[in-house]
């Protein structure tokens, strides 16, 4: 799927900004609003700004340094940590892209059910068979061949700019302060430890809406002038977070939180319909709809061709790495898919369906993306570049932050996730005959996965975890 086309600064910006927006940005009011305040709100921002600026560098200046660790970015966590790390990494960022899909089944089903009550909520049956046509629909496509066109990102990424520039410069003139400011820190006004778990809740929500950075960047490698790549990345960041931040301060600024709380999804379509009327939700509905199908399009590509170029490199079983007579992984294909298929179902018993996984797929990347951040402090000592050390070091800090503020309950479920893949670990090194013994820490830590995962496991049966 290489392209090789030159692109100009206009277009790189566009293509960053595109591939990060997808299903987030029209919900994150809502999310946000479930565990914090405008003030909490704000630092989570600032934090999440930092951090995500230092982590697209960190992306940008490894594919730089290593162009020929070009196959995902468990190829750094390979290079610099060894095989567990990497099989751990492509697993983790694997997860996360199809767990990522499950969060916008539901929200473009509850989207559709703005227009068709039968799929309202997208959490009941008829939204699980709804989104289950969709998905073999996207399915089909990829299997014919078909893999995201220049075309298709161009169309939905004005589809999906639009509406949300319009929410935007028409929300401005609706926002009131004294909303915005009201209840600020919480009723009970402020305390250190209350923003710090307020700003904790948004952790998940910022960092989803920033999945995507890591290939955005990659992308921004086909610019015309050198010069160009890292400005590309800078102000196509900043954009995207001035968006989502004006989407969520002028939310708040419309409405209060618990009324944004409140919200069914897609929290953007009610606020705006509340400010402007019926075709306000009416547009933003389609906007999302457009957005996230072009979106779920990328990301079954990706999540396919994930273990299928990880099947080449020897890091998945052989099985993996089949084409069909399209070139598109069919093996691979299927197996996601098919897990799709049967976590959709999950949909009828969790609460909150949307936001539940994405939770899980934003701290599921997270080891994925920690361990880049890692790889980048490791390459490059401070004497060699000082610049590119810190990046690395702020970045780092910023995603273990992220471990500990996701919490607990999210850790352990992540390593339910993460643990069965210690089976398929095992099993690709038997397919290739593979005959290097496993470091002792690599054993201990697959202990410590195992265990997490069983934790979690009782978790869930005796209700300890719930969600
Ligand atoms: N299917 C996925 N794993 N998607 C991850 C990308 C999330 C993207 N930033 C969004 O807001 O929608």
């Amino acid at each position: 799927m290489k392209e090789t086309k030159q692109l100009g600064l206009f277009a790189l910006i566009a293509l960053v900004v595109g591939s990060m927006i997808g299903s987030g940005a029209f919900n994150m009011a809502g999310d946000m609003a479930l565990g914090a305040n405008a003030g909490a709100m704000l630092i989570g921002w600032v934090i999440t700004g930092i951090g995500i600026i230092a982590l697209g560098l960190v992306f940008q200046n490894l594919s730089i340094k290593k162009p020929d660790l070009d196959s995902g970015i468990y190829s750094y966590a390979k290079e610099g940590f060894g095989p567990f790390f990497g099989f751990s990494s492509a697993w983790g960022y694997w997860v996360s892209a199809w767990l990522g899909n499950i969060a916008y089944a539901t929200l473009v089903m509850s989207s559709i059910g703005y227009f068709i009550p039968a799929f309202e909520g997208g959490q009941n049956v008829a939204s699980i068979i709804g989104a289950s046509v969709l998905l073999w629909l996207v399915h089909y496509l990829v299997l014919r061949g078909v893999h995201s066109a220049a075309f298709i990102n161009t169309i939905t990424t004005i589809c999906k700019v639009i509406p949300i520039f319009l929410f935007i410069l028409i929300t401005i003139f609706f926002f009131n302060i004294d909303k915005f400011t009201f209840d600020f820190w919480g009723s009970g006004g402020f305390s250190w430890s209350e923003v710090a778990s307020q700003v904790k809740s948004t952790m998940l929500v910022t960092l989803w809406v920033f999945i995507g950075v890591e290939g955005a960047v990659v992308m921004s490698g086909r610019a015309k002038s050198k010069s160009d790549v890292g400005k590309a990345t800078v102000i196509g960041l900043v954009s995207v977070l001035l968006i989502y931040v004006l989407i969520t301060v002028l939310s708040m600024g419309v409405m209060t939180r618990e009324e944004l709380a409140a919200l069914p999804t897609p929290t953007m379509a009610y606020v705006f319909e509340a400010v402007v009327g019926k075709w306000g939700a009416v547009l933003i509905n389609i906007g999302l709809i457009i957005s996230i199908m072009g979106a779920w399009l990328s990301w079954t590509l990706f999540a396919a061709e994930l273990p299928y170029e990880a099947a080449k490199d020897k890091v998945f079983p052989k099985w993996l790495a089949k084409e069909n007579k399209n070139k598109a992984p069919v093996n691979s294909l299927w197996l996601t898919n098919g897990l799709v298929q049967v976590f959709l179902i999950t949909l009828l018993f969790t609460d909150k369906a949307y936001n539940f996984m994405f939770s899980l797929a934003s701290s599921a990347i997270l080891i994925p993306y920690m361990l880049s951040a890692f790889y980048q402090v490791k390459l490059i000592p401070f004497r060699e570049n000082k610049k590119q050390f810190i990046i690395g070091i702020i970045a780092s800090i910023y995603t273990v932050w992220l471990v500990y503020a996701a919490g607990l309950d999210y850790l352990l479920l992540t390593m339910l996730l993460y643990a069965p893949g210690i089976i398929i670990y095992k099993y690709t090194q038997k397919d290739y005959g593979i005959t290097r013994k496993d470091a002792k820490f690599e054993i201990a830590l697959m202990g410590i996965f195992v265990i997490l995962a069983v934790i979690a496991f009782v978790g869930i049966i005796t209700g300890k975890i719930d969600f």
